[in-house]
């Protein structure tokens, strides 16, 4: 028997009121790949990743996550699987700034109900380390650069060992040599766990580096390459 896709989706279509935004999307994702989604501004990136992290609700269609069909669980159910199964990158990096960079990468384990300090400083001083940062867990965000604060919210992706990881523009504040190395360390990092990564970009090198490329349209994804 052939793996389920580690994501699969079906025939997703959202508008924002009478705006349609985009229809028909249907994309499977194989555990370990990573995939590139481009696209022109507007076209709905952005909204596509937020309907897979829940963040946002598609109006038709089908998300399938690890085999588990998402809209059939209840709210809570879907809440957990996303915990477990995901780590989200966004391009403002998001980090709570009155927490430390190690409380702040700590984060999703806690979510997930660790309560083990020793077991929980052990993961997050790892992750500090693969994300070159060892040291600088005791900092607070607004003592650290842009590229070093993307590398926080990387390791806050990863420290749950999520099986995929969506990251929206996760390059898009940095200059273009910090950007090229956060790139670098997502998709090494991501290769490392075997977690799937599918990452929205505008930038060509960031396509380059993936398995895949895919162009978001509004009438559904098409392959590029
Ligand atoms: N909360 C919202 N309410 C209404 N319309 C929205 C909302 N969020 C996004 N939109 C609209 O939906 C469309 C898709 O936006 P989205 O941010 O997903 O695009 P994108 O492809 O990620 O764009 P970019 O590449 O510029 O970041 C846009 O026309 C946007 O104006």
């Amino acid at each position: 028997m052939t793996p389920a896709p580690l994501l699969r989706l079906q025939g997703l279509g959202k508008a924002y009121r009478d705006t349609p935004v985009f229809d028909a999307v249907s994309l499977e994702m194989a555990p370990g790949e990573v995939v590139a989604l481009v696209g022109d501004s507007g076209v709905g990136k952005s909204t596509l990743l937020n309907c897979i992290a829940g963040l946002d609700r598609a109006d038709r269609g089908q998300v399938e996550i690890a085999g588990r069909e998402v809209q059939s669980l209840d709210d809570h159910a879907a809440a957990l699987l996303r915990r477990e199964a995901l780590g989200f990158v966004f391009q403002a990096f998001h980090v709570l700034p009155h927490l430390s960079v190690a409380d702040n990468i700590a984060l999703p384990l806690l979510l997930l109900g660790w309560r083990e300090r020793t077991a929980i400083d052990a993961r997050v001083a790892e992750l500090l380390a693969e994300v070159d940062l060892a040291g600088l867990g005791p900092r607070r965000p607004r003592e650290l650069s842009g590229g070093q604060l993307q590398r926080v919210a990387i390791a806050r992706a990863l420290v749950h060992r999520p099986a995929l990881i969506l990251a929206d523009e996760p390059t898009g504040n940095l200059d273009p040599r910090t950007a090229q190395r956060v790139l670098d360390l997502l998709v090494g990092q991501a290769r490392r766990h075997r977690a799937g990564c599918l990452i929205v970009t505008h930038s060509e090198s960031a396509a380059a580096q993936a398995d895949r490329r895919l162009r978001l349209r509004a009438d559904g994804i098409e392959a590029l390459r």
